[in-house]
């Protein structure tokens, strides 16, 4: 089956398999690539990934490894066994780990992308001084997308508003997956960094992840269709 031509993530963040096959069945493998994260593969386990693979659609397992080199190194090399076509670890796990898991994929030449997430969309400038991070989240999310691509990653998870600013940093093939995306009429949520889908795309975002302005609206398909329209798809 080609490669889906489109820039949209479908966040498939919902309790139990049954829900999440009932989405993805709406949905047109052509037309979007579908996100399992930590509730749905918590629940469901890997026959989530056989279910959506075997419906066709290509699949970003979002399980944001962090831990050492050689666990996370093991846990991307079985992510990508099961076939996904991306995969990713926090970039605050360091170099050596986002090496060690990068080597495992080359080792084995598993073509599955690998991505770090810099600091999570839901994070806003308090939130990092929590942390120890007395900087803004653009400075930091700059500092761990140029370490990510050092250490070998296909790209970075990061916000939108952040995107035209690690385009001059890492190029225009590094991805840029942002999530915290939302249509202008909806609601921020948890987010704290949001993007509507234009301008992320305009920004620089290789991939737009989105999860409850469709999963959440009234009607899905129909929210769905007004982001596809916005973006011109
Ligand atoms: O790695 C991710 O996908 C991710 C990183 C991040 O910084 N922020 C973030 O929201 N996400 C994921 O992207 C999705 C966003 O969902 P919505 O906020 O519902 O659109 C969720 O599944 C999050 O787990």
């Amino acid at each position: 089956m080609p490669r889906p031509d489109t820039p949209l993530i479908i966040a498939l963040d919902y309790p139990d398999l049954d829900q999440a096959l009932a989405m993805a069945d709406r949905l047109d493998p052509a037309r979007c690539r579908v996100k399992v994260g930590k509730e749905l593969f918590t629940r469901s386990g890997p026959q989530i990934l056989e279910a959506l693979h075997a419906r066709g659609f290509e699949v970003f397992l979002d399980l944001k490894f962090h831990d050492i080199p050689n666990t996370v190194a093991g846990a991307v090399e079985a992510a990508a066994d099961h076939g996904v076509w991306m995969v990713n670890v926090h970039a605050g796990g360091g170099r050596r780990m986002m090496e060690a898991a990068r080597e495992r994929l080359e080792k084995r030449r598993l073509p599955t992308y690998l991505i770090a997430v810099t600091v999570l969309t839901s994070m806003g400038r308090e939130d990092l001084a929590e942390i120890g991070v007395d900087d803004d989240p653009l400075s930091q999310v700059e500092r761990l997308a140029a370490l990510s691509q050092r250490s070998g990653m296909d790209g970075v998870v990061c916000s939108a508003q952040e995107a035209t600013a690690l385009r001059a940093l890492c190029g225009d093939t590094f991805l840029k997956v942002t999530p915290g995306i939302r249509p202008s009429a909806s609601q921020g949520d948890d987010q704290r960094r949001t993007l509507t889908p234009t301008r992320a795309l305009a920004a620089g975002s290789s991939h737009l992840v989105i999860g409850r302005p469709v999963t959440q609206a009234s009607d899905p398909m129909a929210a769905l269709a007004d982001i596809e329209q916005e973006i011109g798809r």
